[in-house]
This record gives structure tokens, C-alpha cells and sequence, in this order.
């Protein structure tokens, strides 16, 4: 071998290369790994130091995103890989840098567009919302009325094409479900053409059993829903949504024969893909009758909702339930008005109520103690004044004492007391939205009023000026929480604070119904105007010392006042002015059952009860009387018939109202042995009803069974002075009652009989079972329940 000419040997050279071929296939991978990981940290090293432009992977709409929302944002960027699909590899159209979709199957997200909502709900900025109603037509009127619904949502929103900028409310766009391509609308709200733009979708549809564009509309909506690459709610950011359908009654009669089928089935589908976002409650019309009417009821409503939206970013809170697709069988607690048996103690409840000052009734005693200790504290606000001692003590009792509120915002009788659904106005008042009224909101019955008296159910307001009463009934639903008392020792508010409080929260609680799935439109806007009061919620209302100044202000503003009070406050009752109808709770016949089972805290409480009656006897011809019985098996029932019927003989009262005592499933009342055994069914109420009539007869008082509920086991005797002409007149004309007392004023002479109203409706009467025939009760597989 020659040196080469660098003077090295080829065989040299020859094992240097196989040495290092050697070594490579020997380490190669440390070799590969190491250099791999160099580059690594050379690559990250030279990116981290980079100067970059700013990551713009967030739409333009969102563009001003803290940056702790960026990667949340990135993930919204990706809602829109569909649209980008269709759009060919263009750019989202903001001039950003473009999101480009991997190979494989993708999955688009509704939560991270979540964050940048519930930005825009925050309401921070001035942001503008795009109306978009779709809507479908075969026929034609469909889109008439829609093109007119968008006309007129825009007037009322105040928006028009020429003066779009600067205003909340971009003119709404009506788009035609035939035209436009779903992929565009329903995988992920469509990119706005400005910024800061939210979508609220409204949907017209009409309903055919045949195959229709309805039917493809539906299917995407169902498989967008389904698609495992796509989130539960990709509608998530819209604001809203809400339905209106047309039909056809003459065709399809019912919900359950197929009126407006179609129309619930986009509701139900937009309740999943939006995250339970319905904003108002879904309308329905037949094009032949009502649907133009039902239309306008259902645009008011919503242009109420879209000023609320404009002005809070959010659609509000909304009870348990609000937005769910379909209507559970769930009606709430079952108590109302009435009263309600509770099985077992509410151990909380009843732990925090029975230690330290946690009850009104213990700052009572303390109050009392420390009056007994003479350490009388000066008080700037107003006297004490014992309301329900009479005569001589009532002075004497008018001591100086620092005036506490009755249920103070710290106390856990508030805390209790809000938890259990009620809204706390002022110190010593209450409001709460009963089962009824939610029922009647969803078409599911009506409570026994609408059946005896015509009182609508969802217009009804159930509230009290006094949540402090004298007895602790062993029935009452109150889960013991109520304060108690015989005297008013606390702070007395204006009736004023007290009308509007409560009508205030009423309205806020109907409002928060409005997402809940079954809720009827055309109730829905009817229940924004309170027509008739029930002053019977919890504790006593004429306790409140101006009850009259209050009921002059339900009054004024013609709302019906049926007051409960507990026979236990004979000064106050006297000096009671009118009121729509007036009840006295009778729970039992003689002294001793009635110390049973209200647990009055009054000693002389059977002789103030007598004196009640008498009152009521009095004012027969004034006020419209009536007794409620409720009975309570193993109480008040046995034996008690001959005794109830010398009660009606001595306060004869214009109507009898006899209640079976409800259910309810927790309570503070177990500790008086009662359980479900203690409801009597239906048909001992109507033996008992029967018995009582019959022994009214015997003493030649003229009653007769009137009419029945047999839906809330209630049943009404009424006075032979409501039957004219052999029909009975129970129901009452609330128009005559408010014009008597404007012409004649709160202590005005006029009779009940001055505002008796129409016959009592066939179906109501005795032997009928009284369901409300408007309204439709199914079971869970939708089949009708018999209403008795
Ligand atoms: C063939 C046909 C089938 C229909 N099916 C239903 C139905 O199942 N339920 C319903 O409530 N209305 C039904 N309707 C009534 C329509 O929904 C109603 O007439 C609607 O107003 C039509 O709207 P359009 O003119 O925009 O197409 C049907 C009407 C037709 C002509
Ligand atoms: S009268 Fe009013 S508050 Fe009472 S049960 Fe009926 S709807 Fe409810």
C-alpha cells in the first residue's frame, strides 16, 4: 500500500472507517437520542427567545380575552372546524392567523366558549345582539308571520336597518330553515360580521306529520347532539334561544294527538345543544284560531327577556329545572295554601332552631326576661304594642324596649325560612310561589280556588305581612321554622315596603319559571299581572298592625284578597274591612282537640276562638265567610261531625270548606305522632262532607255540597244564599267586588251576595271531581289522569 497524498495509508484510513462504523452501530441510538435531544433544547431555547407576533388564535368577536382565557379561547377556535372545513383551508375571515384542523376525528367544544360567554354575559362591554329567527313554511303563512314577528321585534327593540350603529339590538335577520346550510348555525353560532356581537335564536315553526324540510331540520339537530366529535352544547355562547310553534287543532287537537309536535321537538333538542338556555317559555298557536294572538303574547314576553339580556349580558337565574329539555314529573313541594302533613323531623332544621337565641319566639322570652329584670333598655324606635291581649293589658304591656325585627338577615330563622323557598320582604314578611301556581304555569291543574271561585292559579300571589303566629299547629308545613308569639314586639315595617317587596320577589320568582320545560306562554305573560292575593302563606296576617292600610293596596290595585286567619286574634278580626272572602281556620270542634292540634300558645285561646265566630256570624252579610276544616285522620275526624256542625251553627259562615290534610314528607309534626296514616283518603273527606251536611240539615240550616276538587281532596258546602235558581253560585265577579268597594269604600255596606258571580261551571259541582278541563294531567308515558 502507497501513502496517499496526505502521506496516510489507505489501510490506515480503511480501519479508522471501519472503527467508526463500529462505534455507530454500536451507539447509534445513544448516539440518535442525544443529538435528538439537543436539538430539543436548542429548538425550545431559540423559540422562547424569540420576538413573536401576538398569538392570535382567538376569534375576532373574542379578541379582548384576558390572557388567561387564551388557551380556553384556542379551544373555542376549534368550535369552528366544521365552518372551516367548509370554507376549504381560507381564513376564518378575521385576518388572524387560521386554525388549521388536523387529520383524524375532531372534537369540537362548547366549555371553552363557555368562559368567553359568560364573559359576554358579564355585560362589561357594550356589545351588540344579532336576533336570528329561523323559521320553516310549506305553506306559506309561516314565513308571513315571521317576516311581520321580525318587523315588529325590531320596532320594539329599537333598531332599524339604516340606524344599526351604536344600538344593543342589531336588526334581527330572518333565515328560512329550507335555505340555510345547518353546519353554519347549529354546530357552533355562526362568526359575526362585527365584533363584540352575541346570537339569541329564535325558531317559527309550524308542524306537519308528513316529511318536511322539519324532519331534516330535526335530524341534524338530534345528530349534532349525538356526535361524539362535537360537545354536548356547542350552542352554549348564544344567549338565548326560545320557540314558537303553529298548528292546527282541528287536525290535532291536543299536544298528545300532535299539536305543535314538532315545534317541541326543536325546544327540546335546543334545550341539549344550548346548555339549557331557553329563554322564554315555548308559545303555540293554531294558525286557524288563536295563532296570531298567541304570537303577539309570546313576542311581548321576549322582547322583555332581550331588554334584560341587553342590559345584564345574562339570561337570570331560574329555578331547579330551568332550561331542561323535557318536563320532569317533579311538581315541587307539595304544600300550598292548605295545610300539609309532614312524615319525618327536619333534623337540621330543627337542631338550629332548638339552641341559643335562634328563634324569634326566644328573643321574646329574652326580651321578657329582661323586662322581668327591670334592665328596660331606652329605644329610639317605636313602642311595643300588644296586639292581640285585650283591653287592659294593652297599655300596661307598652314598654320601652329596644325593638328587634322579627326575622333579622342574620338569623337562622331567615336562613331556614329562604331555604325553604321563601323570599323574606322587609322583617316580618313573606312571599313564596305555591305548587299550584307553578302547576297552572305548566298546564297541569289549577288549585281547588279556580274550581270554587275562579281564581287563577298562576295570577295568584301567595304571601303573608306576618310570618309570626300565635299557635304551632301540628299540620302546618312550616317545618317549626316560623317565628312565634302572642304579642307584636318587633319592628312594624310600612305597608308600602311590604307591597312592593312582595310583588316584587312574586314577579322574580314567575320569572325565574320561565326556561322551565312545559311552561305555557300564553300563562306565562298572564302570570305578570297578579290578580288575586292569598294572605294565608305562613303565620298570621292580620298580626301585622296596618293589614288594612295593606289590603287597601292590593285593592287599588284590583288585587283579590282571600285572608286565613287562625281564629285566635278577635280584636283585629273585628276590626278587619273588607276582603274579597274572609276565612277562619276551624281544626277542630271542642276545646280539647283544638289544643291538640293547633298547640296554641293563647290560654284563653277556645274563648278567643268563640269570639271569632261570633264576629264572623256578625259580619255575614258584610264579608264573605267561609270555615276551613282541615281534617287530619285520628284527630279531628271521629266523632267530630255533630260538634263541627254546632261550630257552623253558631259562626254561620257563607261557605264550608272542607280539606283533607296534605302530604308532604318531612316535618317538625312527627313529634306529635303524625304520619302518612293521618291522611284521610278522598272518599272519608266525602263521607265526612256527606255526614256534615246531613246534620246541618237536622238543626235546619241550609248548606248544601257545592262543589268539589277532588284533585287536592277539597270539598265546599255553601250556604243555600249562593244557590239561585237551583245552581250554585260559588264562583265570584272580582270586576263587582272592586267596583262596590270603590263606591262604597273599605267599611262600605254591601253584601256578599253584591259580587256573587256566574253559576259554579258543570264540571266543579258536586259529584264531577272539579279538575280544571283546560288543563291536561299525564303520567310519565303521557296518558291522561282521571281527575277523581
Ligand atoms: C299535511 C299537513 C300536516 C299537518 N300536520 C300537523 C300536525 O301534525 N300537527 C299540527 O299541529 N299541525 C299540523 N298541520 C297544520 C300546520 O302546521 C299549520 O297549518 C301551519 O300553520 C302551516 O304553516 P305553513 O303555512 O307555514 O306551512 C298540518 C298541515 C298540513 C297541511
Ligand atoms: S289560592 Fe293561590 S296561593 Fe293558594 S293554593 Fe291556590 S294558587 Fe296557591
Amino acid at each position: 500500500m502507497f501513502p496517499d497524498s496526505r502521506g496516510v495509508s489507505p489501510s490506515i484510513m480503511s480501519e479508522v472507517a471501519s472503527y467508526v462504523l463500529e462505534l455507530w452501530h454500536e451507539h447509534r441510538i445513544p448516539i440518535i437520542m442525544s443529538t435528538l435531544f439537543v436539538l430539543s433544547l436548542l429548538r425550545i431555547y431559540l423559540h422562547s427567545t424569540e420576538k413573536r407576533e401576538k398569538l392570535l388564535v382567538i376569534p375576532k368577536i373574542y379578541e379582548k380575552v384576558p390572557p388567561n382565557l387564551v388557551a380556553g379561547a384556542e379551544k373555542k377556535s376549534k368550535t369552528e372546524v366544521r365552518k372551516d372545513d367548509s370554507e376549504g383551508s381560507e381564513s376564518t375571515g378575521t385576518g388572524n392567523e387560521k386554525w388549521r384542523a388536523k387529520d383524524g376525528p375532531r372534537r369540537i367544544k362548547g366549555n371553552a366558549s363557555r368562559k368567553a360567554r359568560s364573559r359576554a354575559e358579564s355585560g362589561r362591554e357594550a356589545r351588540r345582539i344579532q336576533v336570528l329567527v329561523f323559521f320553516s313554511s310549506l305553506t306559506g303563512s309561516t314565513e308571513k308571520n315571521t317576516q311581520l314577528l321580525a318587523q315588529e321585534l325590531a320596532t320594539a327593540l329599537g333598531c332599524t336597518a339604516e340606524e344599526e350603529s351604536g344600538r344593543t339590538f342589531l336588526p334581527p335577520r330572518v333565515l328560512d330553515l329550507a335555505e340555510v346550510d345547518y353546519d353554519e348555525y347549529f354546530i357552533a353560532p355562526p362568526k359575526p360580521e362585527s365584533e363584540q356581537t352575541d346570537y339569541f335564536y329564535l325558531f317559527v315553526i309550524p308542524s306537519y306529520n308528513i316529511d318536511s324540510i322539519n324532519d331534516n331540520f330535526l335530524e341534524h339537530l338530534r345528530e349534532t347532539h349525538h356526535d361524539f366529535r362535537i360537545d354536548t352544547s356547542p350552542l352554549a355562547p348564544i344567549l338565548g334561544y326560545s320557540v314558537f310553534g303553529f298548528g292546527d287543532r282541528e287536525g290535532w287537537p291536543t299536544e298528545d294527538e300532535g299539536f305543535c309536535f314538532q315545534a317541541k321537538e326543536v325546544d327540546k333538542w335546543m334545550a341539549k345543544l344550548s346548555g339549557r338556555k331557553r329563554a322564554y317559555p315555548l308559545g303555540m298557536g293554531d294558525w286557524k284560531r288563536d295563532g296570531k294572538q298567541r304570537l303577539s303574547e309570546w313576542r311581548t314576553g321576549l322582547v322583555d327577556v332581550l331588554k334584560q339580556v341587553a342590559q345584564t349580558g345574562s339570561l337570570g337565574d331560574g329555578v331547579p329545572g330551568s332550561g331542561d329539555p323535557i318536563e320532569s314529573e317533579d311538581e315541587g313541594e307539595a304544600e300550598d295554601d292548605g295545610e300539609v302533613l309532614e312524615e319525618t323531623v327536619d333534623a337540621k332544621g330543627a337542631k338550629r332552631s332548638s339552641g341559643g337565641i335562634e328563634d324569634v319566639e326566644d328573643i321574646g322570652r329574652i326580651m321578657e326576661l329582661s323586662r322581668a329584670d327591670g334592665s328596660r333598655e331606652k329605644s329610639a324606635g317605636p313602642l311595643a304594642i300588644d296586639f292581640t291581649t285585650e283591653g287592659k293589658s294593652a297599655t300596661k304591656k307598652s314598654v320601652t324596649v329596644a325593638i328587634k325585627e322579627m326575622v333579622p338577615k342574620n338569623s337562622p330563622t331567615y336562613t331556614a325560612l329562604t331555604k325553604q323557598g321563601y323570599s323574606i320582604v322587609g322583617s316580618h314578611s313573606g312571599v313564596k310561589i305555591c305548587r299550584w301556581t307553578k302547576s297552572a304555569l305548566r298546564g297541569r291543574g289549577s288549585c281547588y280556588k279556580f274550581s270554587f271561585y275562579g281564581i287563577n292559579s298562576h295570577q295568584c300571589m301567595e304571601t303573608t305581612p306576618s310570618l309570626s303566629c300565635s299557635n304551632k299547629c301540628v299540620f302546618c308545613w312550616r317545618h317549626g321554622t316560623n317565628p312565634v308569639g302572642t304579642t307584636w314586639r318587633w319592628v312594624v315595617d310600612p305597608p308600602q315596603l311590604i307591597f312592593d317587596g312582595v310583588k316584587e320577589n312574586h314577579y322574580k320568582k314567575i320569572k325565574m319559571m320561565r326556561g322551565v320545560p312545559g311552561v305555557r306562554a300564553e300563562r306565562f305573560a298572564e302570570a305578570m299581572r297578579i290578580r288575586h292575593c292569598a294572605l294565608s302563606l305562613v303565620g298570621e296576617p292580620i298580626f301585622y298592625p296596618h293589614i288594612n292600610e295593606f289590603l287597601g293596596l292590593l285593592h287599588g290595585e284590583r288585587i283579590s284578597s282571600f285572608l286565613v286567619c287562625n281564629a285566635q286574634h278577635p280584636d283585629q278580626l273585628a276590626a278587619l274591612q273588607h276582603v274579597t272572602q274572609l276565612y277562619v281556620s276551624i281544626d277542630a270542634s271542642n276545646r280539647e282537640s283544638l289544643r291538640r292540634i293547633d298547640r296554641p300558645l293563647h290560654r284563653d285561646f277556645w274563648e278567643r276562638f268563640q269570639r271569632c265566630l261570633d264576629i264572623l256570624r256578625e259580619r255575614r252579610f258584610r264579608q264573605r265567610t267561609v270555615f276551613r276544616l282541615t281534617l287530619v285522620k285520628g284527630f279531628n275526624i271521629e266523632d267530630e261531625v255533630e260538634g263541627y256542625a254546632d261550630l257552623v251553627e253558631r259562626g254561620l259562615p257563607c261557605f264550608v270548606e272542607v280539606k283533607g290534610v296534605t302530604y308532604c314528607g318531612t316535618s317538625s309534626s312527627s313529634s306529635a305522632g303524625l304520619t302518612m296514616a293521618n291522611v284521610p283518603f278522598y272518599q272519608e273527606v266525602c263521607d265526612f262532607v256527606v255526614a256534615l251536611e246531613k246534620a246541618l240539615l237536622k238543626r235546619g240550616l241550609q248548606y248544601g255540597i257545592a262543589a268539589e276538587h277532588a284533585h287536592s281532596c277539597c270539598i265546599l258546602l255553601a250556604s243555600e244564599r249562593f244557590r239561585v235558581d237551583g245552581k250554585w253560585h260559588t264562583l265570584i265577579d272580582y270586576d263587582k267586588f272592586f267596583q262596590l268597594l270603590e263606591e262604597k269604600g273599605p267599611d262600605g255596606d254591601f253584601s256578599p251576595e253584591d259580587y256573587m258571580g256566574p253559576p259554579t261551571p258543570e264540571w266543579a259541582t258536586w259529584g264531577n271531581g272539579g279538575f280544571d278541563p283546560r288543563d291536561q294531567r299525564v303520567d310519565k308515558k303521557g296518558r291522561p289522569i282521571e281527575a277523581n
